[in-house]
């Protein structure tokens, strides 16, 4: 058996009951093979053992007193995985799905994503299992206080720095901040997705979806195609949703669908951004209602129902394994012609399998969504500097940091014989800088 078929065992022996994790890991080690060939002393490096183990895990319990005066108890974690290349970074998640092999999966691929941004970031991810939807702006400021009341002892501006994900946005990073902020008695960038007025950086906000489209349109542009006319779903109306529908709005494409966790909405004529954004950025309703207030558009129930919308480009960005082999199958059928994963993990591997023997142009969510996490980077830079920069300014280093990333995929790819194989080719890049860097730093 060969080194990686043989580590990849040993995480499938030591991990059964965290099966995203597993499916991570098994994503990312088949495709590093030949790098292990070229590099026989990785082996005796044990760089694959170390490199699949987190550095360092914390989990917590995190009480605190819901507005009826009860006392709740949520579970908190961060997952320090690994810091060759920088302090831990990656986002913090709040959703009742959470649990240690979900922030593993997340934060082992953040470890890959942080390379490919060129910025020198280690990987790392936490949360917890608290739901905000449904509370009260004052239950969801006493549980990020009781939160960071604890994570406030691992994390530090040059040691780990947390940022939003699923469930913690403007607000949350507000209340986080202020919290480290008063125990600490330090004013300093250790969070980013912050408010404009308190360190935050213009731009932040877009750069997951503006990043998902400029990497995009690097990958069909190569092969003669365009946003411009293009019929575009997106599942998902968050952040990441949002921002994508109106980069591809402004390059010319027609959004007709999104979704949330409840349904999705199909609006043939384009979709009506402002709307959304009224509804999900403001008043934080359902997407349902979208459907309620413009004439024309369906709602359905249900999510998967999303992949039976007739499109040449697909943009899975609301969670993970919601594109599975069978949904996947419809995609191809209804001549999709790209996919790009704007959420973490949304194709299952069957589903990734599908799209490739079909020569669909897959773009895998490590390097397709790495703008997010690389505006933090530069939001870090902002803060050290303690210089702003203008949203121009911002901008178009995200946009140079994904034209660089697709660079570097696509030489990998050319490099290891594996052509238009972006998965391979994001992870071999991603992978190669952070072997370099723990090869150089010794066995710790
Ligand atoms: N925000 C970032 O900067 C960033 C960066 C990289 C990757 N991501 C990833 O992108 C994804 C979305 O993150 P976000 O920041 O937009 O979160 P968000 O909380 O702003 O939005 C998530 C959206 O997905 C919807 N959703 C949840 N489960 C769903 C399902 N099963 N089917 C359809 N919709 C569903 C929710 O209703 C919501 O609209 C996550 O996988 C996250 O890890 C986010």
């Amino acid at each position: 058996m060969s080194y990686v078929k043989n580590v990849l065992e040993q995480v499938k022996e030591k991990n059964q009951s965290q099966p995203e994790f597993i499916q991570a890991v098994s994503e990312v080690l088949p495709t590093l093979e030949p790098v292990f060939t070229k590099h026989p002393e990785y082996e005796k490096a044990a760089l694959l053992e170390r490199l699949v183990e987190p550095e360092r895990v914390v989990m917590f319990r995190v009480p605190w007193v819901d507005d009826k005066g009860n006392v709740q108890v949520n579970r908190g974690m961060r997952v320090q995985y690994n810091s060759a290349i920088g302090p831990y970074k990656g986002g913090l998640r709040l959703h009742p799905s959470v649990n240690l092999g979900i922030i593993k999966f997340l934060g082992f691929e953040q470890v890959f994503k942080n390379s490919l941004t060129g910025t020198p970031i280690g990987g790392g991810k936490g949360g917890s299992d608290f739901d905000p939807k449904g509370k009260s702006d004052n239950e969801v400021m006493r549980f990020c206080q009781a939160f960071m009341s604890e994570l406030y002892r691992h994390i530090g501006p040059d040691t780990d720095v947390p940022a939003g994900d699923i469930g913690v946005g403007a607000r949350e990073i507000g209340y986080l901040f202020g919290m480290y902020k008063k125990l600490t008695n330090q004013y300093c960038g250790i969070l980013t997705g912050k408010g404009l007025e308190y360190g935050g950086s213009l731009a932040r906000k877009e750069a997951t979806g503006y990043g998902l489209i400029y990497f995009m349109k690097e990958v069909i542009e190569a092969k003669g195609k365009s946003f411009k006319d293009a019929t575009v779903v997106i599942s998902g109306s968050g952040n990441v949703a949002i921002y994508a529908t109106e980069k591809a709005q402004e390059y010319g494409a027609k959004v007709v669908a999104l979704s949330d966790s409840n349904g999705y909405i199909y609006d043939p004529d384009g979709i009506k951004l402002d709307i959304v954004k009224d509804i999900k950025e403001v008043r934080r309703g359902r997407i349902k209602e979208y459907a309620d207030t413009v004439k024309g558009a369906e709602y359905h129930e249900g999510c998967s129902g999303i992949w039976t919308i007739k499109c040449d480009i697909a943009l899975p960005c609301a969670t993970q394994n919601e594109l599975n082999e069978e949904s996947a199958k419809v995609l191809v059928k209804n001549g999709v012609y790209a996919v790009g994963e704007g959420a973490n993990m949304p194709t299952t591997i069957e589903g990734t399998g599908v799209f490739q023997s079909s020569g669909v142009l897959f773009a895998p969510g490590k390097a397709a969504n790495a703008g997010g996490v690389a505006t933090s980077a530069l939001e870090m830079s902002q803060n050290s500097l303690r210089l702003p920069w203008t949203f121009e300014e911002v901008d178009q280093k995200l946009h140079q940091i994904m034209i660089n990333i697709y660079k570097q995929c696509e030489q990998a790819c050319k490099e290891y014989g594996c052509e238009d194989n972006f998965v391979a080719g994001a992870n071999i890049a991603g992978f190669t800088k952070v072997a370099s860097a723990m090869m150089a730093q010794g066995i710790v």
